[in-house]
């Protein structure tokens, strides 16, 4: 089949290396400010992720960025197409794959992706050879027969990002696409999403995985609607405002209660039969600092060790992602 995309390509922002530009972008609803001045630029052909609680954004952005959800106000370009006003145009550029499983159940796989590619306007042999691509791509050839709602977590996951690329968006955005999916099922996903973006599309993903945050080129971290840093999770990792102490001890319940309250403390989490300190990066010596506390005998074992995300964003928020 020829490319859908290809007629587009003309109108795209080929000059710009962004797919997606956003200024000081907002979206209330009533009193409650859902997204908040948020300035984004992210680079084509890149994996960008929305890392955030529940609540914290991610939908409303995403729904913003698709041209679905009109912006309070600020100023966004998506693929060249100025938003809200542009919105039509971009809708066949783009691919959105919804939170929630939203194709037919009581169609079968093939029924539903002949349902998605006539929307797209592929003609019958486009259609056909489509299809048949994607249904070997993303597994689902022994289920072409099979009613959607019948399939597994896994098996949906994969339906619904083939209905998602049908017509070879050029960008792709999927709101928390893994949680309902077994940890095998994630890695698999995330090998289809690199293939994608190698093959040229941008992906938008939001999530509130660590481990899928960790897979992305960059991320925001967001907080009730505010973003809270930007950068790869290998620099927002180096540039952490916070140095980790692990500590292990017998008495980790009571220790953590302690070192709670110190001021230099932003936070102490157990993992395990360890503690995890995150302690103020102007605090020069943290392991004195720890090992001063009455609540830690000699026994005690205080090391620094490598930051991860979930310190990052501790960090960037004051609170875990289970808050
Ligand atoms: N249509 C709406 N009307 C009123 N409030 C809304 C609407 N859509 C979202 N909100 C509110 O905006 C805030 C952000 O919601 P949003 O769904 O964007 O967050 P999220 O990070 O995607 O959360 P989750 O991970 O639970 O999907 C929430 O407080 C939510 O209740």
């Amino acid at each position: 089949m020829n490319d859908l995309n290809d007629g587009q390509e003309k109108n795209l922002n080929v000059g710009s290396p962004f797919a997606i530009s956003a200024q000081k972008l907002t979206r209330k609803f009533s009193e409650l400010t859902a997204v908040s001045a948020l300035d984004l630029t992210v680079d084509k052909q890149t994996i960008y992720g929305f890392l955030g609680p529940n609540g914290s954004g991610k939908t409303t952005a995403i729904r913003l960025l698709t041209g679905l959800l009109i912006p309070t106000s600020g100023q966004v370009n998506v693929l060249g197409c100025h938003l809200p006003q542009e919105a039509n145009k971009l809708r066949m550029k783009i691919g959105y794959m919804t939170q929630k499983f939203s194709l037919y159940e009581d169609l079968t796989v093939k029924e539903n992706l002949q349902f998605i590619s006539r929307i797209y306007g592929l003609t019958a042999n486009q259609q056909k050879s489509r299809i048949s691509e994607l249904l070997s791509t993303h597994q689902l050839t022994q289920q072409s027969r099979q009613l959607a709602g019948s399939m597994s977590g896994g098996q949906k996951q994969r339906l619904a990002l083939a209905a998602a690329v049908i017509h070879k968006p050029k960008l792709l955005f999927l709101d928390e696409p893994t949680s309902a999916v077994d940890p095998q099922n994630r890695r698999e996903f995330w090998e289809q999403l690199f293939d994608l973006c190698d093959q040229g599309t941008t992906i938008l993903v939001s999530t509130h995985y660590m481990d899928e945050a960790e897979r992305c080129h960059k991320l925001a971290i967001l907080e009730n609607g505010i973003k809270r840093a930007d950068d790869s999770p290998q620099n927002l990792m180096n540039n952490m405002p916070a140095q980790v102490v692990e500590v292990g001890a017998s008495n980790i319940r009571q220790i953590k209660e302690c070192l709670i309250k110190l001021p230099q403390v932003i936070s102490a989490a157990q993992l395990g039969t360890h503690l995890r300190v995150l302690v103020n990066k102007e605090e020069s010596n943290p392991i004195a600092l720890l090992q001063r506390q009455p609540c830690l005998n000699d026994t005690a074992k205080l090391a620094i060790v490598r930051p991860s995300l979930e310190d990052v964003f501790v960090s960037c928020t004051g609170q875990g992602m289970t808050q």
